[in-house]
């Protein structure tokens, strides 16, 4: 039998790493290595031998958190939101140093998050106006979601693709914000209501016609199979892998 895949977690104490560290101690083929939140010591994971480290920190810490494990050579999952371009460029820079090294970074684990995502890329081209309603729990720190952002990225590279130009709208903001944030030309819409987990709705239109996608994430669980899948592929993957879909095909 092979040996299990010794996983550390960062951010091990919070809504989403406390639901990691479960799923990994569940799962036969991995081992809890180690579990890390604010104010312990990285050297914990070393020390534990981690051969793959989850992040589910905040977008402040997570990229001390990957120098460091990629600096160690230890593979990364990440879930943390806050990567912009620029981000993304500096991990590849890193990564170019430890040529063994995987990182995974995901705006979303829930694998009918992911369909949302594809489905609205697929439906961009057909529809004039696309606009995205991102639904949170109060407690979430950033806006817009990662999910949204990502949406509305791959909404307007499905449309430039298309020969889309901009969406019609003759609207002049009242107050700053009325239409929410432009992402790539895409208005997103950030709402955030306790009782709320994780919810998004893509809302296309044309003439005479309104397809609406919708995505609810009820339980923390749901974004569990992703990362597990991640967490078994990432280290035969170097380099940088954005999202699971290229793990699902
Ligand atoms: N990609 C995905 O599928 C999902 C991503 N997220 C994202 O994951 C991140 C975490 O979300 P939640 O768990 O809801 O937040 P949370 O606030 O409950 O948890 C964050 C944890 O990180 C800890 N932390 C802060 N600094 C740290 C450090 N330097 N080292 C280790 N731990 C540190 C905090 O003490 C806290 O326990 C957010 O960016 C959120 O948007 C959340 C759900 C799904
Ligand atoms: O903070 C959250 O809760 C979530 N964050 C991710 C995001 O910003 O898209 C994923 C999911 O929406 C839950």
């Amino acid at each position: 039998m092979t040996e299990p895949i010794r996983v550390g977690v960062l951010g091990a104490r919070g809504r989403m790493g406390l639901e990691v560290c479960k799923a990994v101690d569940g799962a036969a083929d991995m081992e809890l290595a180690a579990m890390v939140d604010q104010g312990d010591v990285l050297f914990n994971m070393e020390d534990a031998h981690a051969e793959v480290v989850v992040d589910f920190t905040t977008p402040d810490v997570v990229m001390d958190n990957l120098r460091w494990a990629i600096e160690h050579g230890i593979s990364a999952v990440v879930g943390t939101t806050g990567f912009t371009a620029d981000r993304l460029d500096q991990v590849r820079s890193w990564l170019a140093e430890k040529p063994g090294v995987g990182v995974l970074i995901a705006p979303n684990f829930g694998i009918a998050a992911v369909l949302m995502m594809q489905f609205a890329a697929k439906a961009a081209r057909y529809f004039e106006s696309a606009e995205i309603i991102e639904q949170h729990h109060p407690r979430k720190l950033d806006a817009p979601s990662g999910t949204a952002t990502r949406t509305a990225q791959v909404i307007a590279a499905a449309r430039a693709e298309a020969g889309l130009g901009p969406m019609p709208d003759a609207t002049k903001e009242e107050v700053a914000g009325a239409r929410g944030a432009d992402i790539d030309g895409v208005r997103v819409h950030a709402v955030r209501s306790a009782g709320l987990l994780a919810h998004q709705e893509v809302l296309f239109g044309t003439d005479g016609e309104i397809l609406t996608i919708r995505h609810d994430s009820l339980d923390r669980v749901s974004f569990m199979p992703g990362v597990l899948l991640a967490v078994r592929n990432v280290r035969s993957r170097p380099g940088l892998t954005i999202g699971i879909d290229s793990l699902l095909d």
